[in-house]
């Protein structure tokens, strides 16, 4: 697969010594939704920063669909667009001479049939003549992202895309880019919600104090670090575990009415059986029985926590 973006090596010390980036190394993939996944404080905003040639490197090198991002600075910053993650428009223009001026920033010539596709994508060709201050904040949003694609970049950084935005029109901003996926354009979306990851990304980055610890097809992700979570319901609470049931994988909740058992679903055996029948031996009677997979939430606590994927957690905020 042919790399639109490629980081090699690349390092960040800001002013005063801190090192944001150490030595990254990332290929994005042509054509794919990437999604790249950290806690506060990363890395995320310096390294979009640096590829979109608003912040200096320290060193390494990054090439952005071919050219070097320092060397060959025009071509390559025309080939990528950038929805950052404030607002900022000009509240008393209409919505097409925002979007028609971005794309002369770029020193792109006049293109009304470009312009009129991306507001249509973008839903927002109804509203073309009205001025950006008697719009939503969701339209505001969809503003941004048609004035990053009014150079028609190959690519797309997305940085924090659906923050504080409502469920509704979040499911809305993801279905509008992948139509935007279709039409050929990558794009690198940064994102505190896993949910959103979890829908979108093809491959999932995720960094760690500056470091990359992990990049991955979502799917093969899901399934490699993926476990099974089984909780029995007891019909009378537990003080504590018997003896005869003491497992790492098994967990007593609090109320003692819940035994949560954890295993990996690739295994040939699972210890479902076992479990159950020392249940029987103990005497411990069970109203129900339910199973859940790991999802993608789980799996980035454990990683950027525990520096390792440890068993499902029923942690279920979506927000990181
Ligand atoms: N101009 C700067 N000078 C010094 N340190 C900086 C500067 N910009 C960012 N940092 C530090 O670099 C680290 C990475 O910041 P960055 O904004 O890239 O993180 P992030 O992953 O985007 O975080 P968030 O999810 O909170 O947006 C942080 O510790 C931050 O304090």
């Amino acid at each position: 697969m042919s790399a639109v973006i490629s980081v090699k090596d690349l390092n960040k010390i800001y002013q005063g010594g801190f090192q944001a980036l150490k030595n990254i190394n990332l290929d994005i993939h042509a054509g794919e939704i990437f999604a790249l996944l950290g806690p506060n404080g990363a890395g995320k905003t310096t390294l979009i920063s640096i590829i979109c040639g608003i912040v200096n490197p320290s060193s390494g090198t990054v090439l952005a669909d071919g050219y070097d991002i320092v060397r060959d600075y025009r071509e390559a910053r025309t080939a990528i667009g950038l929805v950052p993650q404030e607002l900022s428009t000009d509240a008393f223009e209409t919505v097409w001479d925002t979007v028609s001026f971005s794309r002369g920033l770029f020193g792109k010539p006049r293109n009304d049939a470009h312009i009129e596709k991306v507001l249509k994508v973008l839903s927002l060709w109804d509203k073309r003549d009205n001025k950006i201050m008697m719009l939503s904040g969701g339209m505001k949003r969809r503003v941004m992202i048609a004035k990053a694609l009014s150079h028609e970049p190959k690519i797309l950084f997305l940085d924090e895309p659906t923050a504080g935005v409502d469920v509704e029109l979040r499911r809305e901003m993801w279905e509008m880019v992948r139509q935007l996926r279709e039409q050929g354009v990558t794009i690198i979306l940064t994102t505190h919600y896993i949910e959103e990851a979890e829908e979108m990304a093809d491959r999932v980055g995720i960094i760690r104090e500056g470091k990359i610890i992990l990049v991955d097809d979502k799917a093969r992700l899901m399934q490699k670090l993926g476990r099974k979570q089984l909780t029995v319901h007891l019909a009378e609470p537990l003080q504590s575990l018997p003896a005869t049931l003491d497992d790492d994988a098994l967990a007593l909740s609090e109320d003692g009415y819940g035994l949560v058992y954890t295993y990996d679903a690739n295994q040939e055996t699972t210890g479902i059986a076992e479990l159950l029948r020392a249940l029987n031996a103990a005497g411990i009677e069970f109203k129900d029985l339910h199973s859940r997979q790991s999802s993608l939430e789980d799996i980035f606590v454990d990683l950027v926590h525990n520096g390792q994927p440890a068993p499902a957690n029923a942690s279920s905020a979506g927000e990181v």
